[in-house]
């Protein structure tokens, strides 16, 4: 085959916790990870030349060495340049459905696809941990939006480790069209205002795994209990993003008077996303916010669950 077609799902995080600095600069995570159905569509395509190129139908992403689908092409020839040298250059298409520096990894699924791409055009029959240790090259969320579902992520979020589907629950998610929060910014904020409180013996992995405070989220996970999850859903970085932009506190309020299973802010925001028990409910919860919040410039999805990540369609 010359080209293949894949679906990128979007991901929220049901948990985000800090649990301390790292030694590379970035963050010691516990995180766990849904993928949900709101997608982008990436074609990856043979290219008549060596270049690599990408397009994409979203003005606000960049359409050069830049684009994060981009980079995953560039990492993969230059780790398999007897591959590059024998099937050419790749041409990426991108339908963007996912919103843009959203906090739901629209650019790290698109890598994600680009890689699984590759490694089907080029016939290299890399297993999902390979790929996922290329995806971590990239950015901390590709390893999980390659293998997607349900999954606990440790480390700087790349560690992953499944867990059990959970089907039939849905999910409305808002975001103002023209806010952008850096995450960057927010662990940077996040680390100046509450570093002091990381304990001087989480130096080991053992340590910081004993601060971890996901347990009841994952049995709930594990019971299947979507009341439960909804109200066990945490993320450390509403504590920085919710003060500096009053906009997503005030999100998060009208969100949760629509009456939903729980609400939060996914990744580093600015989307905020509420939980609900079925199509009904979400859709009742989305006409409801809409009322509550009648601004132009706030967009509104409905989304479920769903159990895997990068998909040939
Ligand atoms: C907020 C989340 O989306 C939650 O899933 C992720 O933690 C961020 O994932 P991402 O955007 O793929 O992150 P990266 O591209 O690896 O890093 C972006 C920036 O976030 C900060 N960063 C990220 C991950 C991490 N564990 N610690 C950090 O401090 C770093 O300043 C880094 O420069
Ligand atoms: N393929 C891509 N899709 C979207 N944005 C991209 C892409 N490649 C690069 N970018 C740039 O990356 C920035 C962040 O985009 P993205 O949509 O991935 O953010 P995000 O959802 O907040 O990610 P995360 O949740 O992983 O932090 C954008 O401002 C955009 O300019």
């Amino acid at each position: 085959m010359r080209a293949y077609s894949l679906i990128a799902p979007a991901k929220i995080n049901l948990h985000l916790e800090i649990l301390g600095d790292r030694p590379d600069g970035y963050h010691e995570l516990a995180m766990v990870m849904q993928s949900i159905s709101l997608s982008d569509r990436v074609e990856v395509r043979a290219n008549a030349t060596e270049r690599l190129q990408v397009h994409c139908n979203h003005t606000q992403v960049p359409q050069d060495s830049t684009n994060l689908a981009y980079r995953a092409a560039e990492l993969m020839t230059i780790e398999f340049p007897e591959a590059f040298q024998r099937y050419g250059g790749v041409k990426i298409s991108l339908d963007k459905q996912i919103p843009v520096a959203a906090g739901l990894a629209g650019g790290s699924a698109n890598a994600a696809a680009v890689l699984v791409g590759i490694d089907l055009l080029w016939k290299l029959g890399l297993t999902q941990s390979e790929l996922q240790e290329l995806g971590a090259k990239i950015g901390s969320d590709v390893p999980f939006c390659l293998s997607g579902g349900t999954a606990i992520a440790t480390g700087r979020g790349d560690k992953i480790s499944p867990l059990p589907d959970l089907e039939d629950i849905h999910v409305v998610l808002a975001k103002y069209r023209n806010l952008a929060v850096s995450t960057a910014w927010a662990y940077q904020t996040y680390r100046q205002q509450f570093g002091h409180n990381y304990p001087s013996d989480t130096n080991t992995l053992e340590d910081r795994a004993k601060r971890v405070h996901s347990g009841p989220l994952i049995q709930a996970i594990a019971q299947h209990d979507a009341a439960k999850i909804g109200q066990l859903m945490h993320n450390d970085l509403e504590k920085v993003v919710l003060p500096a932009h009053n906009l997503v506190s005030e999100l998060k309020t009208a969100l949760l008077a629509c009456n939903p299973l729980g609400t939060m802010m996914s990744g580093s925001g600015p989307t905020v996303f509420a939980l609900a028990k079925s199509k009904t409910h979400a859709e009742a919860i989305q006409a409801q916010i809409k009322q509550m919040l009648p601004d132009p410039q706030l967009d509104t999805w409905t989304a479920q669950f769903c159990p895997q990540g990068i998909q040939v369609s």
